[in-house]
């Protein structure tokens, strides 16, 4: 029987790359089918093109795509956390939202609706950015069932400023509207890997007022990576231990110039991927209720190093996802 008319009892994984050659046919992320393609899915992977938040290099807008077709060399296994995150469950690519590109109030009003909609629908989404604006509307849609969810913030940058040029939506402002939206929780949330000038230093005061603990991209050299590790776990398990929801938001920005490129802020000093992935993966045992990759800018990419990077962290991301499912 035809793979396409099986019935859905086990996941439809990825194009089998025994039998269709890696770079045959249209990117989905993974090669995974599409969302229509599967009667649901655990986790949907939704691609949101927009960048008419940024405040320097464009581009980001096309970074779905490119995320999708720097994927293609992605494996069933991740030997990692010993895991083949695509047969655990059914993930799958939920395509491109399209979104007013000249009203950015409307457009996250249509990326919040969207994410309502794929949530109710029983599916966890993993968002390809686009500009770190997104992770507004996508957390007002999660804080909206989960309630004020610890949102673990892996950027250069803070994203905690007030306006631009008089602009509330922005992204450099995502987590400031949110924080005064009541959407985070305010002892468990923290940004790692910021680094880089600011505009003084009162954006660091300000930024403790809303409740993030930072983690410097310095830290992971002079304290190493399980001190870090230890230090996010720690903060995301909360004053009591608890723990409780998480958002994840990765900033491909946190990444050095040298990994990430292709990203429209970049600041010199960053963490090695191999440092990003494996701090992902001690996510393992964490609630995480969504993800988010952002700031992709092919424009300024070399031979996909950005698109690579990011692919990855998907991947490490969905690969959490499917240890926790088990
Ligand atoms: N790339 C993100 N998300 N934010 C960058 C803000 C840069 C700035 O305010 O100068
Ligand atoms: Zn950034
Ligand atoms: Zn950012």
């Amino acid at each position: 029987m035809p793979e396409d008319e099986q019935p859905q009892s086990c996941p439809r994984g990825p194009v089998d790359a025994s039998l269709i050659p890696r770079y045959c046919g249209p990117a989905t992320f993974a090669r995974l089918p599409r969302l229509d393609e599967v009667d649901s899915a655990a986790v949907a992977v939704l691609g949101i093109p927009f960048d008419s938040g940024v405040s320097y290099r464009p581009g980001a807008r096309f970074g779905p795509g490119h995320i999708r077709a720097s994927s293609k060399l992605l494996r069933p296994y991740n030997p990692a956390l010993d895991v083949s995150p695509f047969a655990v469950h059914q993930v799958a690519d939920a395509g491109d939202l399209a979104v007013n590109p000249f009203d950015i109030v409307e457009a996250l009003g249509t990326v919040q609706t969207e994410i309502t909609r794929l949530r109710g629908a029983g599916s966890k989404v993993l968002t390809l950015g686009g500009d770190h604006t997104l992770a507004l509307p996508i957390l007002r849609a999660v804080a909206a069932d989960s309630g004020p969810v610890a949102v673990l913030h892996f950027d250069a940058h803070l994203d905690t400023w007030d306006t631009y040029f008089g602009a509330p939506y922005t992204h450099g402002t995502p987590f400031r509207r949110a924080s005064e939206e009541g959407l985070i929780d305010l002892e468990r949330s923290m940004h790692i890997g910021i680094r880089g000038p600011l505009y003084g230093e009162q954006d660091l005061t300000a930024d403790g007022v809303l409740g993030f603990q930072v983690i410097r991209s310095d830290d992971y050299e002079n304290d190493g990576l399980d001190s870090v590790i230890e230090r996010m776990r720690r903060r995301l398990a909360g004053p009591d231990g608890a723990g409780g929801p998480v958002y994840v938001s990765v900033d491909i920005d946190v990444l050095d110039p040298a990994h990430a490129p292709g990203t429209g802020t970049p600041e010199a000093g960053g963490m090695t991927s191999r440092e990003l992935l494996n701090t992902i993966r001690a996510l393992v045992g964490t609630d995480v209720v969504g993800a988010d990759v952002v700031e992709v800018a092919p424009p300024y990419d070399h031979a996909e190093l950005t698109g690579i990077a990011a692919a990855h962290v998907a991947y490490e991301l969905l690969s959490v996802l499917a240890v926790n499912a088990r």
